[in-house]
């Protein structure tokens, strides 16, 4: 078809709140109950097949009920990695000559099934899995996953549109290529939606992909597979593999059709993951880009001129909500000591001591349990630190319990010590350290808190003297990839906070937006000269 398309605009998921009685509430109950009934396969898919993997079996559970298992994955093999990218690279023609509207009605028809009849099963999925509450899975497996399969096509429609300039007689074009090669998708345990966003952005734009879900996403990860499949998607462009990665990696790190890895995940995986490509660099037909946000230490510093209440609020929604296992979770706070003395102290105890953490599928819990056991030791030893180390005191929590779910309590302590390991060590659990100083060392503390941990993803600012809004926006310039005034440091949303962090927290390619597009995208520069010269000689020669 000759015809140059544009695309819907693209508008946010309105959130749905699961309000006790409401349809949206037992609607979702009803399919918590179904997926609860089951214990299914997890299996790969690869060129459209789906097989178990060759290695050891893994049971996906419940994290709030450990004992009940949901599935069986297993883990991909050097063989089945092998297959994977045989079939992503067999798939990649098609794929490419495909035009961009046909691509793009793919994950639009995708986004459409997810925001209806798909909707309470990849919430349910997620709750069940990754023990998040209905609101914290709508807001990621329903919401931002659909944002991001909206927007997407809406930026990379612009980017396509994206044209040099020509100078008369002459036209310049852009050709758009997809990469060279194949795509490595690797994605964390904590959000469905960037499990769906690392694999489909890059193939929206004509790439094929081999995607490793994390195994504790295993059982959301399986149904977003079938939900890619149910839009029409053809086998072979997205081909996922199961399991921890280790393998899938020797394989693919190895492959000189490598063409970018696109990853989430920890600063540690990551840190691996490209310095084994930059060992195998010669081996590979092009330079791998290589898109990856990892970890933070994410911070709120609070001024004297703070509203205490906005303070509090955030405090808790951003250190407690999902169990701290957000990327952008607050994790170290710098009070002012008027405030905490004032009573921010016992109030934010209070509050934190009577969160509910429990079973997620009872909607009254304000929180489920962390992810695994691995979770639960790494949790219970920093615990065990916090409680025994002498500038630190623990004002709520402190406590856990692995005997049904790995539960944590949410847990505040106070440390004397800003640069304690506490203040630097990314837990990923529900663990808020605070620093309390005298208010007139307000400006040492903001300096100090700058640069005391490697990462750079989130912060806040609470402050209503806009002069000290301002100043600390200016010094705290490079400290977050996200800057929040006012606010917690969670919850970005697709086309309005494009989210990513640098320094150790990643390659600030802001997942939703262009700027990760951008990436997967190598264009060709075409110039056509309608009237070629005819003469080699110039003027000047007379
Ligand atoms: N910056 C962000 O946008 C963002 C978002 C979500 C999570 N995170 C970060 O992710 C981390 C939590 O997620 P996680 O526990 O799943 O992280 P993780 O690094 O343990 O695992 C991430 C993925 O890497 C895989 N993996 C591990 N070793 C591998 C290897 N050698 N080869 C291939 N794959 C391998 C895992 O199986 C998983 O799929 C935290 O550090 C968090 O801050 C960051
Ligand atoms: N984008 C999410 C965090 C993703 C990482 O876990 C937020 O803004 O809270």
């Amino acid at each position: 078809m000759d015809a140059v398309f544009s695309v819907p605009e693209p508008h946010n998921e309105p959130v749905r709140t699961y309000e006790p009685g409401s349809a949206d509430a037992e609607r979702l109950q009803r399919r918590l109950t179904e997926l609860t009934a089951e214990r299914i396969d997890l299996p790969m898919t690869i060129a459209g097949e789906q097989r178990m993997a060759g290695g050891a079996p893994i049971q996906v559970v419940q994290p709030h009920r450990h004992a009940h298992v949901l599935g069986v994955t297993g883990h991909a093999t050097h063989d089945d990695a092998r297959a994977a990218v045989k079939a992503a690279k067999d798939a990649a023609p098609g794929w490419r000559a495909l035009p961009f509207e046909e691509r793009a009605a793919i994950f639009l028809r995708a986004a459409e099934l997810l925001a209806g009849p798909w909707r309470d099963t990849l919430n349910a999925a997620t709750m069940l899995g990754q023990s998040k509450t209905a609101v914290q899975a709508e807001i990621d497996s329903a919401c931002e996953f659909i944002d991001f399969l909206r927007f997407n096509v809406f930026f990379a429609r612009k980017l396509l549109a994206e044209q040099p300039m020509s100078s008369p007689g002459v036209w310049n074009r852009f050709d758009h290529r997809p990469l060279e090669g194949f795509v490595y998708a690797v994605t964390p345990f904590n959000f469905t939606a960037i499990a769906g966003n690392l694999p489909s952005a890059p193939a929206l734009l004509g790439n094929t992909v081999v995607w490793k879900p994390g195994p504790t996403q295993q059982f959301a990860a399986h149904f977003t597979m079938r939900l890619f499949e149910a839009a029409g998607l053809p086998p072979g462009v997205i081909n996922m593999v199961t399991g921890r990665g280790e393998e899938v990696s020797d394989v693919v790190l190895a492959d000189p059709d490598l063409a970018g890895i696109h990853f989430t995940g920890s600063t540690k995986v990551f840190q691996h993951l490209w310095r084994t490509v930059g060992e195998n660099i010669a081996g590979y037909r092009g330079y791998p880009r290589l898109v990856g946000e990892t970890g933070g230490k994410d911070f709120v510093v609070a001024h004297t001129s703070a509203d205490v209440d906005a303070l509090h609020t955030a405090l808790i929604r951003g250190a407690f909500e999902y169990q701290g296992q957000k990327c952008s979770a607050a994790s170290r706070a710098y009070v002012p000591r008027s405030i905490w003395e004032g009573g921010l102290r016992d109030r934010l105890a209070a509050t934190a001591d009577g969160l509910t953490y429990g079973d997620v599928t009872d909607f009254r819990n304000f929180g489920g349990a962390v992810i695994d056991d691995k979770a639960f030791s790494r949790h219970t030893a920093a615990l065990e630190l916090i409680s025994t180390d002498d500038s630190c005191r623990i004002i709520a929590g402190g406590t856990a319990d692995d005997s049904v779910g790995w539960f944590v309590r949410p847990t505040i302590f106070e440390c004397g010590d800003p640069a304690h390991e506490t203040f630097t060590t990314e837990y990923f659990g529900p663990i808020l350290g605070v620093h309390v100083f005298d208010d007139a060392r307000f400006d040492e503390v903001v300096t100090q808190a700058e640069a005391i941990a490697p990462y750079a993803l989130t912060g806040s600012i609470f402050a209503t003297d806009r002069r000290v809004v301002d100043a600390v926006a200016e010094k705290m310039r490079y400290a977050a990839g996200n800057f929040y005034i006012n606010d917690k440091p969670t919850g970005a949303v697709v086309g309005q906070q494009p989210f990513g962090g640098a320094r150790a927290s990643g390659t600030n390619d802001k997942a939703g937006s262009w700027h990760n597009l951008v990436r997967w995208m190598s264009p060709r520069t075409i110039k056509e000269t309608f009237v070629p010269p005819t003469d080699h000689t110039y003027p000047h020669m007379g």
